[in-house]
């Protein structure tokens, strides 16, 4: 479970989240929603200990994330919304590889994660490739593998179908469903619910860096109207 306690976080004299507090349940699937510049990004940064709260907590899995990093960045694996910046391997392979390989598993057991995840994103024999010749669909694509490739029990996406064609888009909802009815837990940030209405187990929605609603999809639809998102009709 990840617990989110009473956070807040500014930038210099901004303050982008006012003591916000929600949890994932194990197995859940959560979209973080809300305007940009809401705090979607601030606040799920905090979940693996990217940014630091200037008071409150997150807890994973019972352990307080700046009590143990390292930890919390086995537990939940993060694709980030410019997934450029989280390449950091020549190639396709060996990128997807780089997690897997840091928690000191075997070669077989690493190869096999890697077929896999690029199975999952529709990049299957295409380890090869060099990632600076990527399109940016295929960029995030693999940086999608590779947080796959890491099994994590949590796994939190910004914006993942930002700059994806529709195959891709398709590819990535189908597995992040599986992930889900597997076990992990999923949450994705977005302004656009439209693609994951039917999906999520709840949506927790950010305004002006407080929580403005809470709950099931169609039970927190009547307090999304003054929070800019895309809700389906
Ligand atoms: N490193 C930073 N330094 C200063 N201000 C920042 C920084 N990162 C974000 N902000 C500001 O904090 C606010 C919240 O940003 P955040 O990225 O958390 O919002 P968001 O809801 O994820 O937005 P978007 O939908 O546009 O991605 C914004 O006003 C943003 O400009």
């Amino acid at each position: 479970m990840i617990r989110v306690e009473d956070l807040s976080h500014s930038y210099g004299d901004t303050q982008v989240l006012d003591d916000v507090s929600t949890t994932v349940d194990d197995g859940e699937f959560v979209l973080v929603v809300g305007a940009n510049g809401s705090g979607k990004t601030t606040l799920v940064r905090q979940c693996n200990g990217l940014l630091a709260p200037d008071s409150g907590r997150v807890v994973v899995d019972g352990t307080s994330v700046h009590e143990n990093l390292v930890r919390a960045r086995t537990r939940v694996g993060m694709v980030f919304q410019h997934p450029r910046d989280q390449l950091v391997a020549a190639t396709v392979g060996a990128d997807v590889a780089f997690g897997p390989e840091n928690l000191g598993l075997d070669r077989d057991e690493v190869d096999s994660r890697v077929e896999d995840a690029l199975d999952a994103v529709g990049m299957a024999e295409r380890e090869d490739e060099r990632v600076d010749e990527l399109s940016g669909g295929e960029e995030a694509r693999v940086a999608i593998a590779g947080a796959l490739a890491m099994e994590p029990a949590h796994l939190i996406l910004d914006e993942p179908l930002a700059g994806l064609d529709a195959t891709g888009r398709e590819s990535v909802r189908a597995r992040l469903a599986e992930l889900h009815a597997d076990g992990t837990s999923v949450v994705v940030v977005t302004h656009d619910l439209r693609e994951w209405f039917d999906t999520a187990d709840r949506v927790v929605a950010l305004a002006d860096g407080r929580i403005v609603a809470d709950g099931p999809p169609e039970s927190v639809r009547g307090d999304l109207d003054g929070v800019a998102v895309d809700v389906p009709p």
